[in-house]
């Protein structure tokens, strides 16, 4: 007979995530947004979160990013509690977009990003070769070596959000948290930002988590999706897994028909006008 005690577990353990929430509830004075969330990010994948306005996407995120501390429960960054972490070390391991950056004044666009590079710093290492390679290939990835010498104060919206994805890059932080990080683009650029977000997970193998209201955008370069509403998590998958007519009549009281994108085979959210007779007679 076996002895347990001495049989390896036929359970395979799971890789330890980059990130887990472990029972957090989170809550703004008398708002409560989550209460016992249990959410776990695995290394080395694209998840984002959707769900409707005011459901808790940026709340989580900065959750995760360290930026909000939890009523309840704990957020593990690399399998240990981010609260334990120094905040210099946090920096090197985890970058952050926040949903709406405060930007520094009488700041070149060189300056900015080049704030990325601070967490490598310290006084006795300080600007290196090094740093100069990260922010210039942040700038190049970001294409925004031609406004490297601007103050940010006269860029445009979008320019000003590449300025910010190019800081995050810089950092070269193995997991990195972007809040819409496609607001004030246009979509070519939208597309751009998602690629780069794509190349950096696959050929950096970095950890990425992202919240994106666009849908089909958010099914196209993600390999997860987790849906957040009321409180909880509705539903929690690959991208045709989740992005079904229930999931957005539930998260988005919205109705839709999902079809395959003739381009890239992943969800294509078409939403349903009641009063486009079209639609209905095609269904
Ligand atoms: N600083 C704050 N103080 C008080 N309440 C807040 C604060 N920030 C967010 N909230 C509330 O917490 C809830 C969740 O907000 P959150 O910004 O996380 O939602 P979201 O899903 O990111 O929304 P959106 O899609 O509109 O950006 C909302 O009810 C919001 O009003």
């Amino acid at each position: 007979m076996t002895d347990p005690a001495t049989t390896p577990s036929l359970v395979k353990e799971r890789p330890t995530p980059a990130l887990e929430a472990r029972g957090v509830s989170l809550a703004y004075d008398q708002t409560v947004v989550f209460e016992g969330l249990d959410l776990r990010i695995e290394t080395g994948e694209v998840t984002t979160l959707i769900g409707a306005n005011g459901c808790g996407k940026s709340t989580l995120l900065k959750a995760f990013g360290r930026l909000l501390t939890p009523t309840a429960g704990t957020v593990e960054l690399d399998g240990r509690g981010v609260r334990s972490i120094p905040t210099r070390e946090v920096a090197r391991r985890l970058a952050i977009l926040p949903q709406k950056p405060l930007t520094p004044s009488a700041t070149t666009v060189r300056d900015l990003v080049s704030r990325g590079r601070h967490p490598h710093q310290s006084l006795l290492k300080p600007w290196t070769p090094a740093d100069t390679i990260a922010v210039d290939e942040a700038l190049a990835a970001t294409g925004l070596e031609t406004l490297a010498d601007r103050d940010t104060a006269s860029l445009s919206g979008g320019q000003l959000q590449r300025a910010w994805i190019a800081l995050v890059l810089a950092q070269r932080a193995p997991t990195i948290l972007l809040d819409e990080p496609t607001t004030f683009l246009d979509l070519s650029h939208q597309l751009d930002v998602l690629r780069l977000v794509r190349s950096i997970n696959r050929e950096r193998g970095a950890t990425v988590v992202m919240v994106l209201h666009d849908l089909t955008l958010a099914g196209r370069y993600s390999d997860r999706l987790v849906v957040v509403g009321g409180g909880r998590v509705i539903a929690d998958g690959t991208p045709w897994e989740v992005l079904t007519p229930a999931v957005l009549r539930e998260a988005f009281d919205l109705d839709a028909i999902v079809i395959p994108d003739p381009s890239s085979g992943s969800p294509l959210i078409v939403p349903v006008d009641p009063d486009d007779a079209i639609a209905l007679d095609a269904e």
